[in-house]
């Protein structure tokens, strides 16, 4: 477990695939494939209810999917030799609450037949060693969520899984987690998906983001595809003293463009070199040219207030501007 004494874990990569997973009449996740790549941090995105514990818990063998599959370098969880030592997890805290942390740490050591000093190393490197000898019920929250780090670390694996580790932690802690987890995949090569419903807090630490809503994929990529807007989200702003002509150029290109009294010259679906050339190619004079500057926060809402659509065929449920998109039976398509 101590960095720079190993050559690192091996890389592993998570492949999602058609996994399905219906609870009653509620569809919690439906047909959603993804990838995980090592050595980088992936943010698991969605609003709440969306179905992203549900998926974690498939991706850990906790719940059997109805269809679909999660692999580990193409292993399920269910069959990998040696799980502790391939997958480290957090998905709830649940602790004795009479025990020590450093203790908790070492009971779960002796079970997983790992070495009991990987307990204190695991304290250290999440920063709990000066309180890893206190009751654990007496942990603020924040304090939890690092000792289910630590114990997520304790078989050194290649791949972390957490679900929500930013909750509960201060601004100090989250700064902190930020930098932990983006060490642990980018100077140590693991692979680390980590579920949020804040994209506010992923675009500061993930390299790149699956966005789930109502249990299907929305959108996967890294933060800077989203941000340009490179797979049609973006909204282009451009200003030019020709922009009639412009956004001539621009709409017979295909692009949705729509000129404002002010000369501004909106573009939907595009990115700023895209629309930067089409305009030098039509040899249009351009005073400004910039992203729409919504920010991935904006763009998270679009894409997820459209999974709001799902809802609308339900007769007590009316489409509202609510951020929990419901997974009715409905949403099945
Ligand atoms: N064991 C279960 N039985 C019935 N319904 C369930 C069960 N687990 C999840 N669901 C439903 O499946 C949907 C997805 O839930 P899930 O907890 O996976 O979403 P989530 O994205 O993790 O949300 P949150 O951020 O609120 O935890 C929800 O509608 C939820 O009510």
């Amino acid at each position: 477990m101590p960095s720079g004494t190993t050559a690192g874990p091996r890389p592993v990569r998570i492949e999602v695939a058609g996994l399905t997973k219906t609870f009653g009449s509620v569809r919690a996740v439906s047909d959603l494939g993804f990838t995980v790549e090592p050595g980088a941090v992936t943010g698991f995105l969605g609003p709440n209810g969306a179905g992203k514990t549900t998926t974690l818990r498939m991706v850990l063998g906790l719940v059997t999917p109805d269809s679909g599959r999660a692999t580990f370098d193409g292993v399920p969880y269910a069959a990998l030799p040696d799980p502790v030592r391939t997958v480290g997890a957090v998905l709830e805290t649940a602790f004795h609450p009479a025990r020590s942390g450093r203790d908790h740490l070492r009971v779960y050591c002796r079970a997983a037949g790992l070495p009991v000093a990987r307990a204190d190393e695991a304290l250290e490197r999440v920063g709990l060693s000066a309180a890893g000898r206190r009751r654990a019920g007496g942990y603020s929250l924040g304090m939890r969520q690092r000792l289910a780090l630590a114990t997520a670390l304790l078989g050194d694996p290649p791949v972390l899984v957490l679900d929500e580790p930013a909750n509960g932690l201060d601004p100090e802690g989250i700064l902190w987690l930020r930098g932990f987890l983006r060490h642990l995949a980018h100077d140590e090569g693991r692979t680390v998906l980590v579920s949020s419903h804040l994209l506010a807090e992923m675009e500061q630490t993930a390299d790149r983001v699956v966005i789930v809503g109502a249990g299907r994929l929305v959108r996967q990529g890294s933060i800077a595809e989203l941000r340009s807007g490179a797979q049609g989200a973006g909204t282009v702003l451009v200003r030019s003293p020709e922009a009639d002509r412009l956004a001539a150029v621009l709409t017979s290109g295909g692009l949705s463009a729509a000129r404002g009294d002010d000369g501004l010259v909106t573009v939907e679906g595009a990115s700023p070199a895209d629309v930067g050339a089409r305009a030098f190619a039509a040899q249009v004079e351009l005073h400004e040219l910039r992203a729409e500057s919504t920010g991935l926060e904006e763009l998270y809402f679009r894409l997820t207030a459209g999974q709001e659509q799902y809802a609308a065929g339900t007769p007590d449920q009316p489409a509202t501007t609510s951020d929990r998109p419901t997974a009715p039976e409905g949403a099945t398509r």
